[in-house]
């Protein structure tokens, strides 16, 4: 059963200039029709560079940010529809847990008043005594002691302040846990710990996570489903195991050959994908396939022109891309000059889809190449 629902969300900042900020001159598309569903108790990640719209689509779940258009349909219920106070209280069904503890925890609240807030608005246990009792059996769920609730989160380390972050959710009693970046400020070592923890109370809880990572290692190992964002859009998404064993997104492909394998053998030798130029600006996307601008295998004319929708190629998997079969069956070659670059030096090189590849169809604005780094 799917818990939530996503069809053709799009979040357009308006970019106001003037005196009194009163022109509209544009907008920042910062989500620009995402449609996605995530079932009761798994776990979604989404992954791509940072400035792709991942934050501003979780916050649009709920409702932090405006929504432009598009429906968030929750539990059977649209949220982008709802009045205020419905959508307040929906909310203690939808949490977050940040990137940054230490910034969304009020270093002047301690732990037990931090927690007990939430739990004093959305109406949570009777008095102040029951409340105490919630908290203190959560805090042990996370792995925290039970004394952590008369203490400060400057007295606590960084994965210590995470499993604060997340004691917060829990105390409402979520179904949906939108995860922001949950462990990149951390330490490796703790990483792992506080993924775990996510992945134990899952299990015991029945949790649904929306998982939003720049590392793709993060959300391989507790995602059930992985969508990679660009520019605003969903390229591809696939089963886990899937996206990984056969990425078919060109954007998806450079994203993955950028994380280093730890065997030496295979990093010799792995497809390495150089993307050229920089992200392009979302205030101003690039025409027809967004990621025409940065694509090693890009097509003049229908890449350039038509946008890419999302097409299902074998079970579970998406892919926005013209040319994915022929990308993954070898019969489009990428382009001359990228191609260099992409190759081991003994391939040939060659194929005459690679022809439109002359001066006038470079990017504009590339100033040069730089491996992709997600985040
Ligand atoms: N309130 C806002 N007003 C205008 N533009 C915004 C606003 N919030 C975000 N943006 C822009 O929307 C785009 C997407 O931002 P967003 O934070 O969602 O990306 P992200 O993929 O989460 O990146 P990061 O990993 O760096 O957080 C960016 O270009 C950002 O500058």
């Amino acid at each position: 059963m799917s818990l939530l629902e996503l069809n053709e969300v799009k979040v357009h900042f308006p970019v106001r200039r003037g005196v009194f900020f009163d022109r509209l001159v544009g907008h920042v598309y910062a989500v620009d029709g995402v449609s996605l569903t995530i079932e009761a108790g798994q776990t979604y990640g989404l992954v791509g560079e940072s400035g792709c719209g991942k934050t501003t689509l979780g916050r649009a779940v709920l409702r932090l940010n405006d929504i432009t258009s598009g429906q968030v349909v929750f539990d059977g219920t649209d949220l982008a529809a709802l009045p205020a106070e419905e959508m307040r209280r929906s909310r203690r069904r939808l949490q977050m847990v940040f990137q940054d503890p230490l910034g969304s925890l009020n270093p002047r609240q301690n732990i037990e008043s931090i927690l007990a807030e939430g739990m004093a608005a959305h109406g949570i246990g009777a008095d102040r005594a029951e409340r105490r009792a919630r908290i203190v059996e959560v805090l042990e769920k996370v792995g925290l002691p039970a004394d952590a609730l008369s203490r400060y989160p400057h007295e606590f380390s960084g994965g210590q302040r995470q499993r604060i972050g997340i004691a917060r959710a829990l105390v409402l009693e979520p179904d949906l846990i939108i995860c922001d970046e949950p462990v990149s400020a951390l330490d490796v070592s703790i990483q792992a710990q506080v993924i775990n923890l996510l992945e134990e109370l899952q299990d015991s809880l029945g949790l649904t996570y929306l998982v939003i990572a720049h590392d793709l290692a993060v959300v391989r190992h507790i995602s059930d489903v992985i969508g990679v964002m660009y520019l605003g859009a969903l390229v591809e998404e696939a089963p886990s195991d899937q996206l990984y064993a056969e990425p078919r997104h060109p954007y998806t492909r450079a994203l993955m050959s950028a994380v280093p394998v730890p065997d030496p053998e295979v990093e010799d030798t792995r497809e390495r994908i150089l993307l050229q130029g920089d992200l392009p600006s979302p205030a101003n996307p690039p025409t027809g396939c967004r990621f025409h601008t940065r694509c090693p295998w890009r097509q003049p004319e229908r890449c350039d022109t038509e946008r890419p929708a999302l097409v299902e190629l074998a079970d579970g998997h998406r892919v926005a891309c013209h040319y994915a079969a022929e990308i993954a069956d070898g019969t489009l070659r990428p382009t001359r000059e990228l191609a260099e670059r992409i190759l081991p030096e003994d391939e040939p090189i060659g194929a005459p889809a690679t022809t439109g590849a002359d001066e006038a169809d470079e990017p504009e604005g590339a100033a040069g190449t730089a491996p992709v780094e997600a985040g």
